[in-house]
């Protein structure tokens, strides 16, 4: 589904992503973890083409998609979130998701039904008629969610959506992702919280200054010295 390989991207002279590569199966679920300024938001802005590489290779379903803008890999199935939410304030909720069913859907009639289903999926429905601005951080980040699968991608990239929740807001996040997960999309996610990245994935990547130090399950990547040292800390346990 998705193949990354020897993807750098340097700024000046600092590398922010070293050489990366790896694969992630179709349905599948993948934590990016990693220290602040490791690089995880500049890969996911390599792989949805926000920008160009400075060297290596990404294909989508055995396209390649090094060169391409992103609008032309969210058209073919591969779209993404940002860690700072920002839905337009001076629309309803509902129509801030028919915008990105319009993605898919040029008729407005299929757009709206669309979106209608991906919010009621997403427990949203009441709230579609109010403006995001009037809605707390945890409705805002799932209408986000809801945004994107309007779209009817085949791989979201989540860029911290949990951040800022408290435990009942994140466990709901935890299971809309695997909701979502379910109907057939595959889910990369960059996330802090170890318990979600332990709950959800099946495959996690370790990036630390730039370069992959770990890739594999969940229970053998949190083991890993270098993991450890570089990102957990010696006191590290699971129920963190
Ligand atoms: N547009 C840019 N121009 C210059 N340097 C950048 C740019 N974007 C990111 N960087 C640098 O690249 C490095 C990686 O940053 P990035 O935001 O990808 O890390 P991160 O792992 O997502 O961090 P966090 O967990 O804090 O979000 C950092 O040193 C950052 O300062």
């Amino acid at each position: 589904m998705l193949n990354l390989r020897g993807v750098t991207k340097k700024f000046g002279g600092l590398t922010a992503v070293d050489d990366v590569g790896f694969h992630i199966k179709q349905g599948s679920i993948v934590g990016l973890i990693g220290p602040n300024g490791s690089g995880k938001t500049t890969l996911f802005n390599l792989v949805s083409g926000v920008y160009p590489l400075t060297a290596g290779w990404i294909e989508f379903n055995g396209i390649d998609i090094t060169k391409m803008k992103s609008h032309a890999i969210a058209k073919l199935g591969l779209v993404r979130t940002f860690q700072i939410v920002k839905p337009f304030n001076n629309i309803t909720a509902l129509e801030n998701v028919v915008v990105g069913a319009f993605q898919k859907y040029s008729n407005r009639v299929d757009a709206e039904k669309k979106a209608i289903q991906s919010m009621k999926m997403l427990g949203l429905l009441k709230y579609k008629d109010i403006q995001p601005q009037h809605l707390p951080l945890a409705i805002k980040k799932k209408l986000e969610i809801a945004r994107i699968i309007s779209t009817e991608p085949e791989i979201v990239l989540l860029d911290e959506v949990m951040g800022g929740l408290n435990p009942q807001e994140t466990e709901e996040i935890v299971e809309t992702i695997i909701k979502i997960n379910q109907t057939g999309i595959t889910v990369l996610l960059i996330e802090h919280k170890m318990k979600c990245i332990m709950k959800l994935s099946e495959d996690v990547v370790v990036l630390n200054n730039g370069a992959m130090i770990a890739h594999g399950e969940p229970e053998a990547v949190v083991n890993d010295t270098e993991v450890i040292r570089a990102y957990l800390g010696d006191d590290y346990h699971v129920e963190n």
